[in-house]
């Protein structure tokens, strides 16, 4: 049996919700085979300190090595890079082992607050890694911070935002507006030359941790099934509007996204 390879570069999120954890197990929901490598472990609880723990270089450097030599990646992505000596890594890796299908989610402030990316190490990400992804996955808030925008509040600044994205060098931009509370759920796509829009309704809910993480890993995993960026991010966005639907509460603040919730709808 054959079957689409794909591997995350990214951070453990501990309460299951986001990281590396959403990242498994929604390639295990698009039926691709997954695979990991940790960066560091968020932890945050009322009892411990620190809860970010980053994992050594040479760590980090080992688990990629293993993924390509052991099974082969057919696509991948990245999450928490957390700092300018990790992002400098992991793309001298990338760029050696010579992998076509990146994805980079530039994630920067999880939901819960756990910071993911030092602010010193924004121009890192986009001068070293954005130039050899095939597509970058910013919120509102990340473009704006890269761009050094305030901020970005309308879907006409969605489109400006993928235009300026897209002169860092990557493939393709896609601005999701997840965070536009006055709108639909809309998505801009951005290739150089021809803009693509994703709609859903927007779910009223506060359970939507995660979602990020979900929609990349969803169109990791359509990426390494041979599919255009086009009809991946199609299709993870119907994935994860699912899963935001029926998001989980836990009734302890705000919950995780449901990664099964496609999965039932469809049975
Ligand atoms: N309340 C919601 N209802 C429906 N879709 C949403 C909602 N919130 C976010 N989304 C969608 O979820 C995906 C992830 O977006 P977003 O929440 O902006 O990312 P992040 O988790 O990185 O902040 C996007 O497709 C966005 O449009
Ligand atoms: C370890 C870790 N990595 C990434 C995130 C961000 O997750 P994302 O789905 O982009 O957004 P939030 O759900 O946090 O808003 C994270 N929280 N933890």
């Amino acid at each position: 049996m054959t079957i689409a390879r794909t591997l995350t570069i990214a951070g453990s999120a501990a309460q299951g919700s986001a990281g590396l954890q959403a990242d498994l197990k929604t390639f295990q929901e698009r039926e691709v085979y997954g695979m990991s490598a940790v960066t560091a472990i968020v932890a945050n609880n009322s009892r411990t300190e620190q809860g970010i723990f980053t994992q050594p270089l040479e760590a980090i450097e080992a688990q990629i090595y293993a993924a390509f030599e052991h099974v082969g990646v057919d696509a991948l992505k990245t999450g928490m890079l957390f700092t300018k000596e990790i992002i400098e890594h992991v793309t001298a890796i990338l760029k050696e082992v010579g992998v076509s299908n990146i994805v980079v989610d530039p994630v920067m402030i999880g939901k819960m607050g756990s910071q993911l990316l030092k602010d010193d190490a924004i121009n890192t990400i986009k001068g070293h890694l954005f130039p050899i992804a095939e597509l970058i996955t910013p919120n509102t808030m990340e473009a704006a911070k890269i761009l050094g925008w305030d901020s970005i509040e309308t879907i006409e600044d969605m489109y400006q935002a993928v235009k300026e994205l897209h002169q860092l060098g990557p493939g393709y931009v896609l601005v999701k507006g997840g965070a536009l509370a006055d709108y639909p759920a809309v998505d801009v796509l951005y290739d150089g030359e021809k803009f693509t829009e994703y709609r859903s309704e927007r779910v009223d809910t506060i359970h939507t941790s995660g979602a990020g993480c979900t929609y990349a890993a969803a169109i990791t995993a359509e990426l390494a099934k041979g599919n255009s960026i086009e009809d991946a991010v199609g299709l993870a966005k119907e994935f994860v509007t699912e899963a935001i639907r029926y998001a989980l509460s836990f009734e302890r603040g705000i919950g995780s996204t449901n990664h099964a919730a496609y999965r039932d709808k469809n049975k």
